[in-house]
C-alpha cells in the first residue's frame, strides 16, 4: 500500500490524527534503561508498543539517533514498527535538501536503508532537489512550508510578489510538485492563522503539524483551521510531551495516557469522539 493510502487507513482504523515523534534524548531516558544505543532502542520500542493503537503514524527524528551513534537502532526501530504494528506508517524526520545528484542518495538512505514510508524535506533548493523523492510515488514527501519555530517568519514570511514565501511554497508544491499525489506540507501548530492560509491554498493535501505539547500549540485552533471537510487531513505531532510524560518505570504507560489524551482532545474538537 502506498503512503497516502496507509495514512488514510490509519486515520480511520485508530480514529486518530496523532503522530508520535520519536526524539530520544540521552539526558531524559528513564534511568532504569541505562544509556547508549541499546537503551535508546528499548525506550523507543516500549513507546511504540504502548501507543500503536492511538496514532496515525510515527516520526523518528534522525539527529536524535545519529548524534548517539544509533543509526542502526533507527533502522531496527523502523523495521520493528513495520513488523509489529503493520499499517502504521513511519515518517523519517531528516529535513533533507541538496542538489539532485546528492539528493538521490538521501532518497536511498531514507527509503531503502531506513525503510521509511515518508521523509521530511526542506524545499529551499527547489524542484530538482526534491525530484528523487517525488519520483518514489509510493512514498510520502513532507515539505517544510511554515515551520513551528520562533524564527519561522525570518524567510518564510518574506513578500514574494504580494504574498508571503510560505504561501508560494504551498501553491507551487500543491499544483506543480504533486503529480504523483505524494506531497504533504509542514505547518507548525504554533501559527494557526498560517495553517488556515495554507489549507485555503492546498485543498485536502495532508498537513504535518508539529508544535503541540512542548511548543505550546493549541489543538482546537489547529483543528478549526487545518482539518479538511472530512475532519482529517492532519498529522498532529507531539514528541517530548508524550515521550517524557513520566521518567520512572511507568514511562510507557504514561506515554500511552498522554497520546490517548491528545487523541481524545483532537477528536472532541473535530467531533468524532466515540
Ligand atoms: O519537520 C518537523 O517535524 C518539524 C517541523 C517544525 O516546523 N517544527 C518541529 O518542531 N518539527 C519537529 O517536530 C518535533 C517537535 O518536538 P516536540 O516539540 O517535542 O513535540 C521535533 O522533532 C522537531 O524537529
Amino acid at each position: 500500500m502506498n503512503f497516502m493510502a496507509s495514512l488514510a487507513a490509519a486515520w480511520q482504523r485508530n480514529d486518530s490524527l496523532v503522530c508520535v515523534g520519536l526524539d530520544p534524548e540521552p539526558g531524559r531516558l528513564p534511568p532504569h534503561l541505562g544509556q547508549g544505543p541499546a537503551a535508546i532502542g528499548a525506550f523507543c520500542r516500549a513507546i511504540v508498543d504502548a501507543t500503536a493503537d492511538q496514532v496515525c503514524c510515527y516520526k523518528p527524528q534522525i539527529a536524535h539517533f545519529a548524534a548517539q551513534r544509533a543509526e542502526v537502532v533507527l533502522e531496527d526501530l523502523i523495521a520493528y514498527i513495520h513488523a509489529r504494528h503493520p499499517g502504521v506508517p513511519v515518517i523519517l524526520d531528516a529535513k533533507r535538501g541538496d542538489i539532485g545528484s546528492t539528493a538521490v542518495h538521501y532518497a536511498t538512505e531514507a527509503f531503502d536503508r531506513y525503510g521509511a514510508d515518508a521523509v521530511t524535506l526542506n524545499p529551499y533548493l527547489g524542484r530538482d532537489s526534491a525530484q528523487p523523492f517525488l519520483d518514489r510515488a509510493d512514498k510520502g514527501v513532507v515539505l517544510l512550508c511554515r515551520t513551528s519555530n520562533p524564527g519561522a517568519a525570518d524567510f518564510q514570511d518574506l513578500d514574494v510578489g504580494g504574498r508571503p514565501l510560505y504561501q508560494r511554497v504551498a501553491e507551487t508544491i500543491a499544483t506543480r510538485w504533486n503529480a504523483n499525489g505524494n506531497c504533504l506540507l509542514v505547518t507548525g501548530a504554533t501559527w494557526p492563522e498560517e495553517i488556515a492560509a495554507v489549507r485555503a491554498i492546498v485543498g485536502d493535501l495532508p498537513l504535518l503539524v508539529p508544535g503541540i505539547g512542548a511548543q505550546g500549540g493549541d489543538v482546537e485552533a489547529v483543528i478549526r483551521n487545518g482539518a479538511t471537510a472530512a475532519g482529517t487531513g492532519l498529522l498532529i505531532s507531539s514528541s517530548r510531551a508524550i515521550l517524557y510524560a513520566a521518567s520512572g518505570e511507568d514511562f510507557a504507560e504514561a506515554a500511552r495516557n498522554a497520546a490517548a489524551s491528545l487523541r481524545e482532545t483532537i477528536n472532541r474538537c473535530r467531533g468524532t469522539t466515540r
